[in-house]
């Protein structure tokens, strides 16, 4: 069987984010991938190899100012020596966000992952789910909750710890796991048959 590598590369400023990362994590394991999960402020050269050698890359950052974090933008920025040389060409991306605000703006930093994996010439995956809560009989703890599809999104209450990040949120990032493996474990297939 094709065992799909699926690295995360996010950025958590206070640990919200990191629980996602975590979750996106699990659904990847739970759907056959191997896992790399990588903190983007502090990633190392092996690390990049590690991102070079990925099937796909899930991009994660926290929404601040309307955007991903400088942190994040500033992986970003550095990923161009591999945009240079097309290294991560046809590889799948997607992407997840927590913000405080129900919008704050997160679709957005989707946007401007989206955009990245663009540059790089990835393929993106986008979550694959109806809007949850969306009607009144729906409920706050329906999956995909917020009505995101271009990846999962968040939302945090300011006051909250990393305990706060809702149970909907963490089953929407963990369908975002699964999916991404899954996705990948297909083109893996469709490329050894070609
Ligand atoms: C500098 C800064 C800017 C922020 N900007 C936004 C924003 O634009 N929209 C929003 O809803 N929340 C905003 N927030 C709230 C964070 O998105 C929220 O606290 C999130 O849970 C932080 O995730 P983290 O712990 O992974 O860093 C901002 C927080 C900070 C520190």
């Amino acid at each position: 069987m094709t065992t799909p590598v699926v690295s995360i590369a996010y950025h958590s400023g206070f640990g919200h984010t990191a629980v996602l990362a975590e979750a996106v994590r699990a659904g990847a394991v739970e759907a056959g991938a191997t896992v790399h999960l990588i903190k983007v402020d502090e990633i190392t050269e092996a690390q990049w190899e590690l991102l070079d050698g990925s099937d796909a890359i899930v991009f994660g950052s926290p929404t601040y100012m309307g955007t991903a974090s400088g942190a994040f933008h500033q992986f970003a920025e550095a990923s161009s020596k591999r945009w240079f040389t097309d290294t991560w060409r046809d590889k799948l991306a997607a992407g997840f966000t927590n913000s405080a605000s129900k919008s704050g703006d997160k679709l957005h930093t989707l946007q401007f992952f989206q955009t990245l994996a663009g540059q790089h010439g990835m393929t993106w995956v986008n979550l694959g789910l109806k809007p949850g809560w969306n009607t009144s009989e729906a409920s706050e703890n329906d999956i995909n909750r917020l009505g995101f599809f271009s990846g999962a999104a968040a939302q945090t209450h300011n006051d909250l710890g990393p305990e706060g990040v809702h149970k909907a949120d963490i089953a929407t990032a963990e369908h975002l796991g699964r999916r991404v493996a899954g996705t990948a474990r297909t083109f893996a297939r469709g490329k050894a048959a070609a």
